[in-house]
């Protein structure tokens, strides 16, 4: 696949072609999520989440208990619960209560085993009474149902709240949620067009002339140089993003024009132009809602949507229910640009200008080094690394004079790719995401469920119409069952919880805990604290396991500035970490830069044969043919290289032996 990835064409960059290092199959991923996630999920059903409570008996002495007890025992009553149980009528009246059969099945051995204890003086007086008049043939098992019910109510209290839970978690009408932009009639233009065609360029310009404007956009690098620029061009412009506030002027005297990451948008805040970059990305599974909150939430007069003409029809519906319109403008591409539809076919064949696409960072690894073999030296960038090195390796792409004039990177960086994919899928429903307030009135139903079974109750039970599906609580999840054992306020755990961090690395996730541990007793999350925990002073990276470990240790201080945005009290240093993070972010990029020497020294290191490693012993040991495949295999493996590949690489390497 050849493309141009978004975010260089800002650079003023026209790269000719990209490939995709590998075309088979390919995972794609969120464009700045770090977070990697099975794609589908599923809401458990309700009565598989809850718990039940257990009933303690309460040890009475009411006088001629012993007369109503009579002949009964566990067998009697055991009998006349089998009939209750099958009677049709109390599996009706359940289902009204909203007891399906299997919650049905849970509440009734929890009812039986309260009716049979040892001693049948525990149970309630006036449910004992009726089950004796039940064995005697005075009253019908039926009368039993509100003893039932009431005693499910206990063992499940959300049956109790259901009603409530439904009303809260009604996700079917987010327009209603902001009331501001529905005091506005907005004007809302979509520019639409191919990767490189001026969308975003147009959207701008509109943002530049208006006396107040915000931009929102997919990333922090694209928020800053949107800052930038508008800075430079005379226009004080402020820059808000998940981790950082900056001013044109102070924070006293806030600029009427605001460059910001999406998420960070203020549905409060009324202004001329909002302009809401990438709108296509309402359909990622991670941060969609960040998109369809700031279509439906922007408080301005006109918004101006940039994106992929796939979004065009989504965007229509979305907005029908409150009778806006959309006006499209269409743009034509600026510079030829090719796509290619298959895998590269020889780095030979590599010209400057182009980029090859990569589905992971191995598969960068892999590429470079291969280009790197045909004497081309290529700029890098995957989503792992920090900003200030993506833009060192962009310039360097961009600078006619360097002699990087090939990129490698993922997907990650650009993200038409995905949908230049997608739009021959037009968008049919794109991410909602519940608020804190409708997360804060659900726990206040459920006191004694934990943040996790909230999360997950809430999925279960909410509803969502047509053209949305859920997003973040999934994300939220992860990091909840992370902390769920950390005493919180639920507001602190609701926002640690929101944070963008990746929890597959082990290391960021431990690191996540001790922060949330650290919150939990009331100190503060101070620089020495934090630096305490990671390897510091930072140490130049001579492998690519320890430039992983920078990158860690990236993402870590990222996160401390990231909490540290909402809650400066607890984590007051800010500065110094920034300065940190800095400092990382320069040693990354020197790593990056001495790329190919960590690479040599990767395959040095895999080429040594190693006592503790079963693999290479196995390898050292098998037959000359196994030898190769087991070698190819672990190539496949470690630079994810598609079957196809491997078939080429096969072919390659067959016809150099002939
Ligand atoms: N009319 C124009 N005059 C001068 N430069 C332009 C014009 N239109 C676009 N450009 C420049 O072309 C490049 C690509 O434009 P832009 O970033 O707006 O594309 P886009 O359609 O938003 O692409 P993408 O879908 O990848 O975001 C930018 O460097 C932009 O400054
Ligand atoms: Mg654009």
């Amino acid at each position: 696949m050849r493309r141009v990835p978004g975010m260089f064409r800002t650079f003023g960059v026209f790269t000719q072609k990209c490939f995709s290092g590998s075309s088979a199959n390919p995972r794609f991923q969120s464009m700045n999520s770090r977070r990697k996630r099975n794609s589908v999920r599923k809401a458990s059903a309700i009565e598989d989440i809850v718990e039940p409570r257990k009933i303690q008996h309460v040890t009475q002495a009411t006088a001629g208990m012993e007369e109503w007890i009579g002949s009964l025992d566990s067998t009697s009553i055991n009998m006349l619960l089998d009939e209750f149980m099958r009677r049709p009528m109390v599996r009706q009246l359940a289902k009204e209560n909203g007891i399906n059969d299997k919650l049905f099945m849970r509440a009734f051995k929890s009812f039986r085993e309260y009716c049979t204890p040892k001693d049948l003086s525990s149970v309630d007086a006036a449910l004992l009474i009726l089950l004796s008049d039940i064995s005697k043939g005075d009253k019908d098992c039926e009368m039993l149902y509100p003893f039932f019910l009431d005693h499910s109510k206990q063992v499940f209290p959300h049956l109790e709240a259901m009603d409530d839970l439904r009303i809260i978690s009604d996700l079917t009408r987010p327009h209603n949620w902001y009331p501001e932009a529905r005091s506005i009639t907005r004007k809302i233009f979509f520019h639409a067009g191919p990767t490189n065609s001026g969308k975003t360029y147009h959207a701008l310009k509109r943002f530049g002339e208006a006396k107040s404007a915000v931009f929102c956009g997919p990333l922090k690098l694209l928020a800053a140089e949107v800052f930038n620029r508008t800075n430079e061009l005379g226009i004080p412009c402020d820059l808000v993003t998940g981790e950082e506030r900056r001013f044109a002027k102070d924070n006293h005297h806030p600029s009427q024009h605001l460059s910001s990451t999406v998420e960070m948008l203020s549905t409060q805040m009324r202004v001329e132009v909002v302009v809401i970059d990438e709108i296509q990305m309402l359909r990622d599974e991670q941060r969609g809602w960040a998109w369809t909150r700031a279509l439906l939430g922007a408080a301005a007069d006109e918004i101006h949507l940039c994106g992929e003409p796939a979004a065009i029809d989504i965007v229509k519906k979305l907005l029908e229910p409150i009778g806006e319109t959309v006006e499209v403008r269409y743009y034509e591409r600026k510079s030829p640009l090719a796509i290619g539809d298959k895998a590269i076919e020889s780095y030979s064949n590599i010209e400057p200008g182009d980029c090859i696409v990569c589905f992971s960072k191995r598969a960068v690894f892999f590429n470079s080094k291969k280009l790197e073999e045909n004497g081309i030296k290529p700029a890098v960038i995957y989503g792992d690394l920090p900003p200030g090195t993506k833009l060192a390796q962009a310039a360097k792409f961009n600078d006619p004079d360097d002699e990087c004039n090939v990129l490698v990177a993922t997907d990650a960086i650009g993200m038409g790719l995905n949908l230049n994919i997608k739009r021959v899928d037009p968008i049919m429903n794109v991410g909602i995401a519940p608020t804190y307030d409708q997360i804060e009135t659900f726990s206040f139903h459920l006191p004694q469920a934990s943040f996790v079974r909230l999360l997950d109750l809430f999925v279960s039970v909410c509803s969502v119409s047509d053209h949305f599906f859920i997003c973040t609580v999934y994300d939220m999840r992860e990091l909840a069952v992370l902390i769920d054992q950390v005493p919180l306020p639920l507001k602190v755990r609701y926002t640690f919880c929101t944070s963008p961090l990746n929890t597959d690395d082990k290391r960021t996730a431990a690191v996540f805990v001790k922060m949330a541990r650290r919150f939990s007793t009331g100190q503060a999350l101070t620089y020495d604290w934090l630096i305490d925990m990671l390897e510091w002073p930072p140490k130049p990276a001579t492998n690519l396991n320890e430039l992983a470990l920078l990158e860690q240790n990236y993402e870590i201080l990222d996160q401390y500035m990231w909490l540290s945005m909402r809650f400066p009290d607890m984590l007051p240093d800010e500065p110094r970490v920034r300065e940190a993070s800095k400092l990382l972010d320069k040693m990354i990029q020197e790593g990056v830069e001495s790329f190919m020497s960590l690479i040599s020294v990767a395959q040095s290191e895999s080429k040594e044969p190693r006592a503790s490693n079963s693999q290479s012993e196995k390898v050292s040991k098998s037959s000359e043919k196994t030898k190769k495949s087991s070698i190819l295999e672990a190539l496949l493996k470690r630079a994810d290289i598609s079957e196809e590949d491997l078939e080429q690489l096969r072919d390659e390497l067959n016809k150099k032996k002939t």
